[in-house]
């Protein structure tokens, strides 16, 4: 499908006139916006790799790592740090060994990224049961309804036993809504009343550290432990890490080996994950700003509806009119025709992913692709 003619959407949001020959040149972009783990190593991540100083970190001490890992204890308050190939391994390792007792139970949201998107992990290979509470819209779980999950002592010989409490910052299938440290809090003192640990998986807790303007330390203050995605909006190639008490990551380190983790000249992998850290949080906040520019333009498109006000940082998620013949799949297979990328999140929605490799005029292509499939789809009635 080729679009034709000019561009002119009728919208107030500041689309331009985008004649056909600045169309098929724009045709070209590709802008990718299936999610922030899409971001391509920078050229100071590539220099820091090739010259990183690497030893082998399961004989002894990456000495790249072992900087790394400190000054991420140090930045996130906690006392030491593990690094781990991916955010999956990083929730995994945390939950086996607050979990490590067999018969064990944690308590985690229903639209967790854990319980949806790792292969039931915690249960196939740690058999940890999942017991879910429901996610609310703004990806917290309701306080008392966590309480009441709880299991109680009196049933062992019946139930599992509660051992831990997962919280996800900022919740993913939630459209990246931030967790408060004062929500944190009291889930913290839920789980110490009653004995239990708490982690967060903070595959995006730097997203919800800049949107909030609390520190990621505060965010984080009562988790027993973090699984943190370098990977992600900071924009690293690979990694995540774990963050928590020595003793937890004396556990993790050996965890991290048994499930196949242990990496030898680890360096080159931190060394662009500390560039990372050093470069990209500060350009988390215009992430935000052009997500709320993308909901704004993707507002004014009658097929779609957008919660404009639950957009706090770099993910937006629209729907698609039930009236429309347009389906998610359909719509996201047009826009990669012409160089937009981004995934269907369920049968009536589309998610979008921002981050810092994604300009404003990729954001303006990328709105004004979106307006011509959906005026496409729809008057061609080949939506189906
Ligand atoms: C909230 C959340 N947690 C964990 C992960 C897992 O990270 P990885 O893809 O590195 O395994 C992701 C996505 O990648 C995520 O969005
Ligand atoms: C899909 C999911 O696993 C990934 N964490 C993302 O948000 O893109």
């Amino acid at each position: 499908m080729r679009f034709s003619g000019h561009w002119i959407v009728g919208l107030d949001f500041p689309f331009r006139t985008i004649d056909e020959d600045f169309l098929n040149t724009m045709v070209m972009r590709r802008v990718d916006l299936r999610s922030d783990t899409v971001t391509k190593p920078t050229e100071a991540m590539r220099a820091a790799m090739a010259s990183a100083d690497v030893e082998d970190d399961v004989l002894g001490s990456d000495p790249t790592a072992h900087r790394f890992e400190s000054e991420m204890a140090r930045v996130m308050g906690k006392e030491a740090a593990l690094f781990v190939p991916s955010g999956t391994m990083g929730n995994l390792i945390s939950v086996l060994v607050h979990c490590e007792v067999r018969g064990s139970e944690v308590i985690l949201g229903d639209n967790s990224h854990i319980h949806v998107y790792e292969n039931g992990g915690i249960s196939t290979i740690g058999g940890v049961h999942p017991r879910t509470v429901k996610n609310k819209s703004d990806g917290t779980m309701d306080l008392d309804q966590i309480e009441a999950a709880i299991r109680h002592p009196e049933g062992a010989l019946y139930y599992p036993t509660t051992r831990l409490i997962c919280l996800e910052n900022t919740h993913a299938n939630c459209g990246g809504r931030c967790i408060s440290s004062e929500y944190t809090d009291r889930v913290g003192q839920i789980a110490k009343k009653h004995g239990l640990k708490l982690h967060i998986d903070g595959a995006r807790i730097f997203n919800a550290s800049i949107a909030l303007g609390v520190p990621v330390h505060r965010l984080v203050e009562v988790a027993d432990s973090v699984s943190v995605c370098m990977s992600k909006g900071l924009g690293a190639p690979v990694g995540s890490v774990i963050v928590g008490s020595r003793e937890f990551i004396t556990k993790a380190k050996r965890l991290r080996k048994t499930l196949g983790g242990g990496m030898r000249q680890v360096g080159v992998l931190c060394a662009a994950a500390y560039v990372a850290l050093r470069d990209n949080v500060g350009k988390l906040e215009d992430d935000h700003k052009k997500a709320k520019m993308f909901a704004d333009g993707l507002r004014q498109i009658k097929e779609l509806t957008v919660d404009t006000s639950s957009v706090e940082t770099n993910m937006v998620f629209f729907d698609i009119v039930e009236s429309s013949l347009i389906t998610p799949e359909r719509l996201c297979q047009v826009l990669e025709e012409h160089g937009v990328l981004a995934m269907p999140a369920s049968s009536t929605s589309v998610r979008f992913v921002v981050h810092y490799q994604i300009s404003e005029s990729d954001i303006h292509y990328a709105l004004a692709c979106v307006q011509q499939a959906v005026q496409e789809l729809s008057t061609d009635g080949i939506a189906k």
